[in-house]
């Protein structure tokens, strides 16, 4: 099991845990919608920290970027191992070229 697998085993876990005790469970209990927007400010601040070459901070910012995808993902029932098998799907296959084959 990678750490990406084993913490999304611990974010299931917090399905239906106190929201006083559990920053995933607060997460869950506000909604779907809420889990999209956290994670929406949490690539907003690794991009900041990109864009000023912040290596420390880019760093810490990404991991709570990969934390909430995981967080709103399993806000709507999306597995890790899904994303995975999509991205191993374009394994191989250029973005160029993808991006060519959609016709854009
Ligand atoms: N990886 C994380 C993780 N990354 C970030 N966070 C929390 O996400 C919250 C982000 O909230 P804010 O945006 O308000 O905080 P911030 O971005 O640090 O603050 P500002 O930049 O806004 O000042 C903080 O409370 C962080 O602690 C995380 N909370 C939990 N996890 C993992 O999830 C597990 C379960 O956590 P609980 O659900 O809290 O038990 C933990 O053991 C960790 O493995």
């Amino acid at each position: 099991m990678s750490v990406l697998h084993d913490l999304e085993q611990v974010i299931l876990s917090r399905r239906g845990a106190d929201p006083d005790s559990s920053w995933t469970a607060k997460l869950f209990s506000k909604g779907p919608e809420k889990c999209a927007e956290k994670f929406g400010e949490e690539a907003v601040e690794a991009i900041v920290a990109a864009a000023k070459g912040d290596r420390d901070n880019l760093t810490y910012e990404a991991a709570d970027v990969l934390y909430h995808l995981l967080v709103m993902l399993a806000a709507r029932d999306i597995a890790l191992e899904d994303v995975l098998g999509e991205l191993a799907r374009r394994q191989g296959l250029s973005g160029i070229a993808e991006k060519a084959g959609r016709g854009e």
